[in-house]
């Protein structure tokens, strides 16, 4: 407050939908880029596929049998079997194919091209396979001249997989802004083309702050911790579709801080730190970045430290509170949209649903609360796990979902009705 006894801009608490939203008018998607498939997994496209060939490419055979001549097999049966001369074998591949003459039939193989004069395929199973007996159950070895007894009629068209039966050149097969999974990588390469247009996937550098922090593995002094935040945070980073880089552990020094991130800035699309942003006597990344981003406090709880701006500019960076939890659930809310929004997504918001919270819960008045909790499906419930201390790892790992308690809110009863926010959807 000032003299006056009115809110000045630093003591304003921000909620966080205007911290959302200020993120979201800032951060822009990456610009498009030609990516060999792989390389494009996970990513969107930019462009709609168009298809520049069909598919079957020509028409072929589905199974491994005999390419025949409707006619003559008219009346076949078990008692009664047509009688063809097999004039050759059509294996997948082929590109010299022999004519189907009345009487006559090839061996074909499955995908093979079907030969001019056949109009269908008999499975190898409906014939002797040349062998002079009963039907067989698979292609006789050396029996691709001579004679063929085939013991059933065929229908036009019967095991024949027709030329643009699956796609029609000129056609639309997926709109653009698709996420490029296994099946839409498969039908790219299908339709022949090799690159895709996408927006690449951000290059994220997630730094811990703290001269408390050792890196696991190490041994832990007095006073000292574990970093586990650049752990969460480079996993969270990943699993929004970012190649994420982790540095561990900078030192409470603001210079050297500084330093750190220049360096850091030739890989980086977006920058997270955790810790230094609260009114500590070290909060380090404050006193780096102060001038350069804009540090707020949140109606939030946890979470309501936070610093966001754009460094030079262009890239942003994301200054997270240090208690895990708070930093955790800080990239869930801010840094995750942000990550979509870069990779060119519409939605890039968790869902939410409605369910049964199965405990009380209090919340501090004027601050919306993300509790941790366990969201059960079939029942339609929501289990809170642990407490409101945003320092709780344990429970936070036995969580799927968060439930979101309003701002007016600082009581719920068990039974009651609750928005819950699904971390895993
Ligand atoms: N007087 C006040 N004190 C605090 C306030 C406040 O308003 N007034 N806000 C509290 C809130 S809320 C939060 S959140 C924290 C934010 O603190 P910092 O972002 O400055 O974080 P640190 O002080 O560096 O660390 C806080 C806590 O988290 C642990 N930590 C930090 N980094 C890591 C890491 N990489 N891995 C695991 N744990 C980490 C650190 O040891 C501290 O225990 O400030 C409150 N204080
Ligand atoms: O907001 Mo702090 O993030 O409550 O622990």
């Amino acid at each position: 407050m000032d003299v006056c006894g009115t809110e000045s801009a630093a003591d304003r608490l921000w909620t966080v939908d205007e911290h959302l939203d200020d993120i979201l008018a800032t951060v822009r998607p990456l610009p498009p880029l030609d990516l060999q498939l792989l390389d494009a997994q996970g990513c969107l496209t930019v462009d709609e596929l168009v298809s520049s060939v069909d598919l079957p490419p020509f028409d072929n055979s589905s199974m491994d049998g005999y390419a025949v001549r409707v006619a003559d097999l008219a009346g076949a049966s078990d008692e009664y079997p047509s009688v063809l001369s097999v004039v050759g074998d059509v294996a997948a591949g082929a590109s010299d194919l022999p004519v189907i003459g009345p009487g006559q039939c090839a061996r074909i193989m499955t995908g093979a091209p079907m030969p001019p004069g056949a109009e269908a395929v008999v499975p190898v199973e409906w014939t002797d396979g040349g062998a002079g007996g009963g039907a067989v159950a698979a292609m006789v070895a050396g029996a691709s001249s001579g004679e063929v007894r085939v013991f059933r009629p065929a229908e036009p068209g019967a095991f024949v997989r027709r030329r643009g039966g699956d796609v029609r050149g000129g056609q639309s097969l997926l709109p653009a802004g698709v996420r490029l999974g296994p099946a839409q990588l498969g039908l790219y390469a299908a339709v022949g083309r090799d690159t895709v247009r996408v927006r690449p996937r951000p290059r994220v550098v997630v730094l811990s702050t703290g001269s408390e922090l050792v890196q696991p593995g190490s041994p832990v002094g007095p006073g000292q911790i574990t970093d586990s935040n650049s752990f969460a945070l480079t996993a969270a980073a990943r699993d929004a579709g970012a190649i994420a880089y982790r540095v561990g552990g900078v030192p409470d020094d603001p210079a050297r801080l500084r330093e750190v991130i220049e360096d850091q800035l030739v890989r980086a699309d977006l920058v997270v730190t955790s810790g230094g942003v609260s009114v500590g006597a070290y909060d380090v990344v404050k006193e780096a970045l102060g001038e350069r981003i804009s540090f707020r406090r949140l109606r939030m709880q946890p979470g309501k430290p936070q610093g966001f701006g754009l460094l030079d500019g262009t890239v942003p960076l994301f200054a997270l509170p240090g208690n895990p939890v708070s930093a955790y659930l800080s990239f869930e809310l801010f840094v995750r949209p942000a990550i979509l929004t870069m990779l060119g997504a519409a939605e890039v918001r968790r869902p939410t649903v409605r369910a049964r919270i199965t405990a009380d819960l209090d919340s501090p008045e004027g601050r919306r609360q993300f509790a941790r909790a366990r969201w059960d499906a079939d029942r339609g419930e929501a289990t809170p796990v642990g407490g409101a201390g945003s320092h709780l790892v344990g429970p936070l790992a036995q969580a799927n979902a968060l439930v979101v308690v309003p701002e007016a809110t600082v009581h719920v009863a068990a039974g009651e009705d609750v928005e819950v926010l699904l971390l895993t959807e």
